[in-house]
């Protein structure tokens, strides 16, 4: 059994920017994370040509802006490169390849005692804390949704964070399951290596681009998001007209009204739009049914085959399954069971990190304001000694 003040799980950004933040308050923690690597979304997870959609002064974590060489939407591999350096400046040292099975609260110690498992020795590991933060992300597990008979489909499922590139899907016909950032970034990719695009849409979506995102990030520390959403959907209508008859209508309330709402992000739009205006990417309605021998009905009465099908279809958070007091702070997703900005603490001294679907920007807030918080509780326990 190892005791430390801090346990965090997992080694994404928002670990890694909770275990800088109680380093520079001098507060012992340990970082569990189950994969062989830190940001492993980042490493392992993400097609290739990923650029991070918001300027770089959103996307940096505390104590460590974004270097000023760095271009304003820095690729992957750039924001790969400032993770390192935050890794090496802040001294951190996650303990990789430990997955977190449960945590428990014992109410007779006041602590938290987290299970492990290190998955290369296959032994169980005990840990001991004062305090525990999940940081575990809102990706923590592909989401597919489950379709009858999508067995039947004899061609290759992949979901989004396993594809890399188009490369090998040339002259195949492939069916993109959902038009997050995800689905509408791969079908570009898709059709610009020559594979036969089909994009499923079944709700109405924003798509704006990255320069309006910019724009409108920018206006909102003076404006209210209403304002700020009249003119980002203005700009929208302008640029790209009105998008019904290539089946993308958009929703009636604003983009980053929705986006604080319901965590949704707008469609930052990378080349797509006009690839399907063009009609190289065929946009589909919803899936109705699997046919016996594969092929793919839709809810306009189209029947149609594919070679392949890449679900982009999102992710959940899996903190539910691990945090057996979990309703101290999420609710049965495992999201945060209280809105934006009450959504970090818990009760008996359990925080979530990186849950709060703002993004690294939300990251980085919610890492400093644990790491304070803990650390006046800490100061709040020793001030209050013998008495307590
Ligand atoms: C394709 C993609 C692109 C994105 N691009 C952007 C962007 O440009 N800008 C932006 O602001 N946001 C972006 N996001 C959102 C992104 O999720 C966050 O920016 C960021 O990665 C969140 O960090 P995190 O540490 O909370 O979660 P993650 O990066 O998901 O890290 C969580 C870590 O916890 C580990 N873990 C999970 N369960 C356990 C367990 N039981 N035991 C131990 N370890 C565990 C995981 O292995 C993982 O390493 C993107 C998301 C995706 C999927
Ligand atoms: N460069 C960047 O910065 C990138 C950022 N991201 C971010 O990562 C996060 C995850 O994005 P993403 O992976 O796109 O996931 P999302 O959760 O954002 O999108 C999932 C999509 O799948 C659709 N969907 C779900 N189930 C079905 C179904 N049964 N049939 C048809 N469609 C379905 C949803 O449609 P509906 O709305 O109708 O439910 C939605 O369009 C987001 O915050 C995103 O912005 C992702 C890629 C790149
Ligand atoms: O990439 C994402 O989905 C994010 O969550 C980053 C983000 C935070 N606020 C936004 C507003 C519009 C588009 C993306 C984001």
């Amino acid at each position: 059994m190892e005791e430390v003040m801090v346990v965090i799980v997992g080694a994404g950004p928002s670990g890694l920017a909770t275990s800088a933040c109680l380093n520079m308050h001098s507060i012992p923690n340990i970082i569990l994370e189950r994969d062989d690597c830190y940001a492993s979304l980042w490493k392992k997870r993400c097609y290739n040509r990923l650029k991070l959609h918001l300027g770089k002064q959103f996307c940096s974590l505390p104590y460590m802006p974004q270097p000023s060489s760095a271009p304003t939407f820095i690729p992957k591999d750039g924001f790969l490169n400032y993770l390192d350096d935050y890794v090496v400046k802040f001294g951190l040292n996650p303990k990789c390849c430990r997955s977190v099975e449960s945590a428990t609260y014992d109410h007779v110690e006041e602590k938290w005692l987290i299970r492990a498992v290190n998955i290369i020795s296959n032994d169980i590991e005990m840990y001991k804390a004062k305090f525990l933060v999940v940081a575990s992300g809102e990706n923590s597990e592909a989401f597919i949704p489950d379709l009858p008979n999508l067995n039947c489909f004899k061609g290759e499922k992949v979901h989004s964070s396993q594809y890399k590139s188009g490369l090998k899907y040339a002259g195949k016909k492939v069916l993109v399951v959902g038009c997050g950032n995800s689905g509408m970034e791969i079908a570009f990719d898709l059709t610009n290596c020559g594979a036969k695009t089909s994009i499923i849409v079944r709700n109405p979506v924003h798509t704006v681009t990255k320069e309006m995102v910019y724009l409108g990030m920018n206006l909102l520390k003076f404006f209210s998001v209403s304002v700020v959403d009249k003119l980002i959907a203005t700009l929208e209508s302008y640029w790209y007209g009105d998008l019904t008859k290539y089946g993308l209508p958009r929703p009636k309330l604003g983009p980053f009204f929705v986006k604080a709402r319901t965590g949704k992000s707008p469609v930052v739009d990378v080349g797509t739009v006009a690839k399907i205006k063009s009609g190289d990417i065929q946009v589909l309605p919803a899936i109705k049914t699997i046919e016996e021998e594969g092929m793919i009905g839709f809810e306009n009465g189209e029947i149609l085959d594919f070679d392949a099908i890449v679900f982009a279809t999102g992710y959940k958070s899996s903190a539910n399954t691990w945090l057996k007091d979990f309703n101290f702070i999420l609710n049965c997703e495992g999201m945060p069971k209280h809105n934006f900005p009450s959504h970090w603490k818990g009760a008996n001294g359990v925080y979530c990190a990186g849950l709060s679907q703002r993004g690294l920007a939300g990251v980085s807030k919610d890492a400093m304001t644990i790491a304070d918080d803990i650390k006046n509780s800490i100061t709040r326990e020793k001030d209050n000694w013998p008495l307590n």
